[in-house]
This record gives structure tokens, C-alpha cells and sequence, in this order.
């Protein structure tokens, strides 16, 4: 049996090989509508490949997962971007590995503060979405469009999470 995995808080520099943290930047900031806003500007890039490949916004309502917990798999997205904002002002867990030859690596688990969602990479491992606590929604950007964009992986031990707390 794999040792229970870490949960750690989740930071743009401890996400950087996976994708981007979505929060207030500070340094991305500027001053709008007659400075009445400030844009967070240009926090991540959507990407959608492939033929008639496009950028699509939808609203993922999650169930909340049950702890101890069991990652029993990964998946990826070969063709396209994936990200979550969370709508319900809850905190969410988030799980992503390194490919190792194709394969998961041991997972990655960071706790998102109710202000912070994240944009996966194309092709970047990571489990399906973790609500936590209550039915949480989620803005999803992602890709839409022909083709297979959903690579799958079941571990041959899965890993647990103890508790969905640092
Ligand atoms: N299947 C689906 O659209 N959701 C997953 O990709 C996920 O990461 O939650
Ligand atoms: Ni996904």
C-alpha cells in the first residue's frame, strides 16, 4: 500500500511545471473602466488544438469527495487546455503528477483556497475534479471538438488522502 500523500497549499511557483494558478496577482494587475476595476490581466492562455477545435466555458457542478480518499487514476488532455475557478466559495483539492514514460507519476495534491482556481496544461496529468465539503460549481474553460481528448491511467496501488487539510 502507497504511504498516504502530503497535502500541500497551493502556490503559482509549487504549480508552474503543471499549469497557472488562477488568483489576484497583484503584478498583473491594472487599472480599468475609468478605475472603478482592477483587470487581473492575462492570468492564463486557454489552448484548443486540432481541426475545428474550440475554446468552450461551462459551469462543473462536483459532488463532494468522501476522505480518506483513493486516487485510483490520472487523465490527461492531449488535445486541449483544461481549467477550474471555483464558483461556490469553497476551497477544492487538486491533483496533478509528472509523466514518467507515459505514465502518472506519483500525484501532487494541493488544497486551492476558495479564491484560487487552476488552468492544467495540455497533456498535464491530474485527477478529475475534487469538491470538497458541499455540491460545488466550478467554471470549467476547456476544449471542444472532434477527436479523442481524454487519456486515462489506473494506478496499480492507488494512493490515498487522508483528509483534504495542509
Ligand atoms: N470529464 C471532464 O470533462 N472532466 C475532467 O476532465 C476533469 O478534469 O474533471
Ligand atoms: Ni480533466
Amino acid at each position: 500500500m502507497n504511504q498516504p500523500l502530503a497535502v500541500q497549499p497551493l502556490t503559482a511557483a509549487a504549480f508552474l511545471p503543471f499549469g497557472e494558478v488562477i488568483e489576484a496577482m497583484p503584478s498583473t494587475m491594472r487599472l480599468i473602466n475609468g478605475g472603478t476595476t482592477e483587470r487581473f490581466h492575462a492570468l492564463f492562455a486557454p489552448e484548443a488544438v486540432g481541426e475545428g477545435a474550440r475554446v468552450i466555458a461551462s459551469i462543473f457542478r462536483g459532488q463532494p469527495r468522501r476522505f480518506p480518499y483513493e486516487i485510483g487514476m490520472m487523465e490527461r488532455h492531449p488535445l486541449g487546455s483544461q481549467s477550474f475557478s471555483p464558483l461556490s466559495g469553497r476551497s477544492f483539492l487538486v491533483a496533478v503528477s509528472e509523466d514518467e514514460g507515459g505514465r502518472p507519476g506519483e500525484p501532487r495534491v494541493f488544497l486551492a483556497r476558495p479564491d484560487q482556481g487552476v488552468n492544467y496544461h495540455r497533456n498535464v496529468w491530474h485527477h478529475p475534479l475534487m469538491a470538497i465539503g458541499d455540491p460545488s460549481d466550478f467554471l470549467v474553460v476547456d476544449r471542444d471538438g472532434p477527436g479523442n481528448n481524454l487519456e486515462e491511467h489506473f494506478f496499480p496501488t492507488p494512493y490515498r488522502i487522508l483528509e483534504p487539510h495542509l
